[in-house]
């Protein structure tokens, strides 16, 4: 089967996390009117005694057609990835629960100036960058204990193509 793409917003987004842009957002003057502060964009989720751990991944693109063959999740902490390369990329998301169908895949195009929050549970591909090595800030948990469960598809051939 293929998978159809469809443009990141907040609100088809809503169901996995947050999207994390100035567009559409609201925002209050700081610094004496120098700076607009896009405020509380997204919400970070950790469990007791975690800690917020800031990252950068540096992303190769895979090769499309892409057969899908695993999600992952982060069941005690939230995930964002914050392109740092204004490029854009994909975003492969379903909803939380213990097992993964197929037929709630959902595959988002992300711009490059957009963020994506993943909140704890949310079932998601490994980042999906294209076009050239990118870079993502990352903000995510860390503590004791696992906090990454994967999902492998039955299906054979679950494809993405550009
Ligand atoms: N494993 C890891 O830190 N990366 C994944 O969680 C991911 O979503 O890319
Ligand atoms: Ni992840």
């Amino acid at each position: 089967m293929k998978l159809s793409i469809e443009p990141l917003t907040k609100e088809s987004f809503a169901p996995y996390g947050d999207v994390i842009e100035t567009s559409g957002s609201d925002f209050f003057p700081i610094n004496n009117g120098s700076t607009q502060r896009f405020h509380d964009l997204a919400e970070v989720q950790l469990d007791a005694g975690a800690r917020t751990l800031v990252n950068i991944f540096r992303a190769t693109p895979l090769s499309y057609p892409l057969n899908i063959r695993m999600v992952e999740r982060h069941p005690v902490g939230s995930q964002a990835f914050v392109p740092l390369n204004n490029r854009p990329y994909l975003v492969a998301v379903a909803p939380r629960g213990d097992v993964v169908s197929v037929d709630d895949l959902k595959i988002f195009s992300a711009r490059g100036d957009q963020g994506v929050n993943y909140h704890a549970g949310t079932w998601h591909h490994p980042v999906l960058a294209l076009e050239a090595v990118s870079d993502f800030l990352v903000i995510d948990r860390g503590g004791e204990g696992p906090n990454c469960d994967e999902f492998f598809f039955d299906e054979p051939e679950i494809w993405i193509d550009l």
